[in-house]
């Protein structure tokens, strides 16, 4: 069968787009790992699948998968990207959209053709619910990894993430690092690993080794559970600009019971057709 996509990216973290509201298949694995192919099929970290809604109430269901095949419950930039392609393809005209995703409702606002705002909902603290195995709470961990003691924020944004703090993300071992805590035996469904340098109360700049991808130019969950990592730890203030290798991201996070609120761009690359 023959797919209409569309190729995306927020800064860098780059997807192939599906409208699976006016085609219909039936998207397995193995297509995914294709799509995603940068040598044997299109290339991308994410492929993003919209389709219609289970609850009436909201405007779409947004479903993410990573370049490996696994469905995962959430992605930042691309539901930045996701609000863009919407709109572009005319399946709705609205400015603020409401999306299902398996880690629950976000709300998405286009404030102009190329800024979005995502209320990403409220971050996650307990271990369990990350998941991640500990104690109990507390605002750091100690990582055992490849012999060292790393120091550890968790969070979850709908997907887990481990937050490390770093002097300086240019000389993080980020290669060497990332799939020993992507893999790490304590966060049982695997993690996503950032790499912060704090530079100001206001301004860090972030890596993330993704998981189920590796290091990507990108990562919009990432940026926002580092905010409240840092946060939580006492480092940073509640508006934070994020630098990340693609570009920056705006993150507003007002402490406990409060959403995480992610701004930044999408931008549409090409569309195609593809043979699956
Ligand atoms: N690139 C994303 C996150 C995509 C999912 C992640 N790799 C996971 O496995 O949780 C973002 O922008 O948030």
């Amino acid at each position: 069968m023959i797919l209409n996509f569309t190729k995306m990216h927020g800064l860098g973290n780059d997807f192939v787009v599906l409208d699976l509201v006016t085609q219909h298949f039936n998207l397995r694995p193995r297509h995914i790992r294709k799509l995603a192919d940068r040598r044997f099929g299109i290339g991308c970290d994410q492929v993003l699948v919209v389709e219609p809604p289970q609850d009436p109430d909201v405007d779409f269901r947004y479903r993410i998968y990573n370049a490996d095949g696994d469905e995962v419950e959430q992605c930042g930039n691309g539901a930045r990207c996701f609000a863009r392609f919407v709109r572009a393809r005319r399946l709705t005209n609205k400015h603020s959209i409401s999306v299902e995703t398996s880690a629950g409702i976000i709300h998405l606002r286009v404030i102009s053709d190329n800024q979005i705002e995502v209320d990403m909902g409220q971050p996650v603290l307990t271990p369990q619910d990350i998941p991640f195995r500990a104690e109990q709470q507390a605002p750091s961990y100690e990582l055992l990894v490849d012999g060292q003691s790393l120091s550890i924020g968790a969070v979850s944004m709908g997907n887990p993430h481990a937050v490390t703090r770093v002097d300086n993300t240019d000389t993080a071992a980020v290669a060497q690092l990332g799939p020993l805590i992507e893999q790490h035996p304590d966060f049982p469904r695997k993690v996503n690993a950032g790499f912060m340098q704090v530079v100001s109360r206001g301004e860090i700049n972030l890596r993330v080794y993704e998981r189920g991808v590796g290091e990507t130019l990108a990562c919009g969950t990432g940026a926002c559970a580092a905010v409240v990592a840092g946060n939580v730890q006492g480092l940073l203030d509640n508006h934070v600009k994020v630098n990340l290798p693609g570009g920056s991201l705006e993150i507003e996070w007002a402490g406990a019971g409060h959403p995480v609120i992610m701004t930044g761009p999408a931008t549409t690359v090409f569309e195609g057709s593809v043979r699956l």
